[in-house]
């Protein structure tokens, strides 16, 4: 009898589920549903509280509405007998921090909480806290804090101890308030059995806890805010599971509530890119994973824990158990280009894409395929939402060089994909630099399908092949081989990640292979890319004199 599998993907937007065969990874259903307030970044919802730029929060009731939503109709889609689905996975985009009281409800979710913008989620791409993880870093160079140089030597803004600060100095009655803070991931799973359980990649990655070393200190986080010096005692734990551990099994009301059958095994949570991974079909080290779409992730995994600085961090068994896991990312790919069109597309070009029945983004692939490296005239850099590695620092701001009276759209459109390939290529320069072999790439992500222009501009720049994930829902099909990984063999699952990579990963026939004529040419460009990253980056502090004039107003 076939067994299935669901993998439940919260992203940025909206939060999908897949239905997957056990015995090969191939997709059945697919349910996706948009969050209802989506990432709000201006007003509280229904109120008149305005956000500070850089904000960036989330209604966890929204995460609530899909989930009720998506589980059901995956299930109904697929046809499946629910007596057959042996296990579900949970990834979520993250750092999203959720304060929750003693019974695991948010505190946004009680009337008196809904005017403070303290009490909501917390998103990943909130950036307001660069002031407080700045402070952290700075003292945690002066102590010489070991910690630091598993994460490329910075801390990211878009991390919980930084948002907890932030929470503590500009709340403190917020903070004391809150029960204890939970990853969104770790609470989906609460809510799906009713287990807290804190997962190593999001405690790993983001909650700058190590197997060997723990969290930070009481003595340094004390140093942070003196109410930080017993967090993890109070507020979080030091329970941590590693990725592929049985988080616990459906309970009653969750089968009601969606179908599935009382007492499913659900695995621990994990963050989106990281389940990416087995989901291409790869468990072994030499491999990167990139997943392209709003920002970009790097996932790569090492026998060793080598510190690389600039990257986003090494955590044992957070990617494939037994290996150290490496990640590293663009804070804005996708999220440019939307920019791009948004703000900076002509209204011509708008009626020429309706006209052809094409979307803008189709109108300006076409129009710049026909350019060739270099024929733009123009060198962008590539931190219209900050530079998450290899610099860490969400102050930085984006770069048009070259801009003539005749530049046109698609250059510029161009030159941003470029761009961002070029902020690529340096990540895996570093990663090589320290001893970590990459011979293959492996994409996936809504753009990796959208955009074989970028695809190959990607290849020539960094001058590989890259295979593409069959599935147009990698993550999700991740997160649904830990979920037959939790059922285990006895269920008709697998009792590791590898087995279920090997049979269930799946990967397109389209190879992006490099073109002689234009690696040749990219060589040279990211040679001045490369110089203005230095320069505008490390040496010249005038993109964050900017950020601060436009902040005082
Ligand atoms: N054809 C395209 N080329 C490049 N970027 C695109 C294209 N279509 C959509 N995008 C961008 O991709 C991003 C969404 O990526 P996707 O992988 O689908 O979602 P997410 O990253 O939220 O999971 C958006 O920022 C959008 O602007
Ligand atoms: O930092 C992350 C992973 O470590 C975020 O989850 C990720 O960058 C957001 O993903 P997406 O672009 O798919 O919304």
């Amino acid at each position: 009898m076939a067994k299935y599998t669901i993998g439940l993907d919260f992203g940025t937007l909206s939060a999908r589920a897949v239905l997957v065969d056990v015995s090969n990874g191939l997709e059945i259903s697919m349910s996706s549903k948009e969050y209802a307030s989506g990432v709000i970044n201006t007003v509280l919802p229904n109120t008149d509280i305005k956000l500070k730029e850089d904000w960036a929060l989330q209604d966890p009731k929204d995460y609530l509405d899909v989930l009720y939503h998506i589980i059901p109709d995956v299930i109904e889609k697929s046809g499946v007998n629910s007596e057959d689905i042996i296990g579900v996975g949970v990834d979520f985009t993250s750092c999203t921090i959720l304060p929750i009281d003693s019974k695991g409800n948010p505190l946004c979710f009680y009337e008196k909480h809904r005017k403070n913008p303290y009490s909501w989620a917390k998103l990943w791409k909130d950036h307001s806290a660069q002031y407080y993880a700045d402070i952290l870093n700075e003292l945690a160079i002066q102590k010489n804090e070991e910690f630091l140089r598993l994460y490329g030597g910075k801390i990211s803004s878009e991390w919980m101890i930084p948002k907890l600060m932030q929470m503590v100095s500009e709340s403190p009655e917020t903070y004391d308030q809150a029960h204890s803070f939970i990853e969104a991931g770790d609470w989906i799973v609460f809510k799906l059995t009713g287990q807290f359980k804190r997962n190593c990649c999001a405690a790993g990655f983001k909650a700058t806890w190590n197997s060997k070393l723990g969290y930070p200190s009481g003595d340094f986080l004390k140093m942070l805010h003196p109410k930080l010096e017993n967090l993890v005692e109070d507020k979080l734990s030091n329970d941590i599971f590693s990725i592929g551990t049985k988080a616990g099994y459906v309970n009653e009301e969750i089968a009601k509530k969606t179908g599935l059958k009382d007492g499913t095994a659900v695995s621990v949570a994990s963050i989106d890119a990281h389940v990416a991974f087995p989901a291409m079909g790869i468990s072994s080290p030499g491999n990167m994973v990139i997943i392209v779409g709003t920002s970009t992730c790097n996932i790569l995994i090492d026998e060793r824990e080598i510190k690389i600085p600039g990257i986003s961090g090494v955590v044992k068994d957070a990617v494939i158990p037994g290996y150290y896991g490496y990640e590293a990312g663009q804070a804005a790919v996708g999220d440019i280009f939307n920019w791009f069109i948004n703000n900076c597309v002509p209204v011509n070009y708008v009626e020429e894409a309706r006209n052809k029945k094409i979307t803008i983004f189709e109108l300006l692939n076409e129009k710049s395929a026909k350019l060739k490296p270099g024929e733009t005239g123009l060198l962008c850099l590539d931190w219209l939402n900050g530079n998450r590695s290899t610099l860490i620092d969400a102050d930085l701001s984006g770069m048009i060089l070259g801009l003539t009276l005749s530049t046109k759209p698609e250059e510029i459109y161009r030159a941003l994909i470029e761009a961002t390939a070029f902020g690529q290529n340096m990540i895996v320069e570093t990663f090589r630099n320290h001893g970590i072999k990459i011979d293959s790439i492996y994409a996936c992500g809504g753009i990796s399908k959208k955009n074989p222009l970028l695809m190959q501009i990607y290849a020539d720049v960094m001058n590989m092949n890259i295979k593409i994930s069959e599935s147009d829902q990698a993550v999700a099909l991740g997160a649904a081989m830990f979920g037959a990984v939790s059922a285990g063999n006895k269920s008709g699952g697998y009792d590791s990640i590898e087995e279920a990579a090997s049979r269930m990963g799946r990967l397109l026939d389209i190879v992006y292979k490099p073109i002689e004529t234009n690696v040749e040419a990219y060589q040279a460009i990211y040679k001045e890319y490369k110089k203005l990253y230095n320069y505008f980056g490390r040496e010249n502090d005038v993109m964050k004199k900017l950020k601060k004039m436009k902040s005082e107003y």
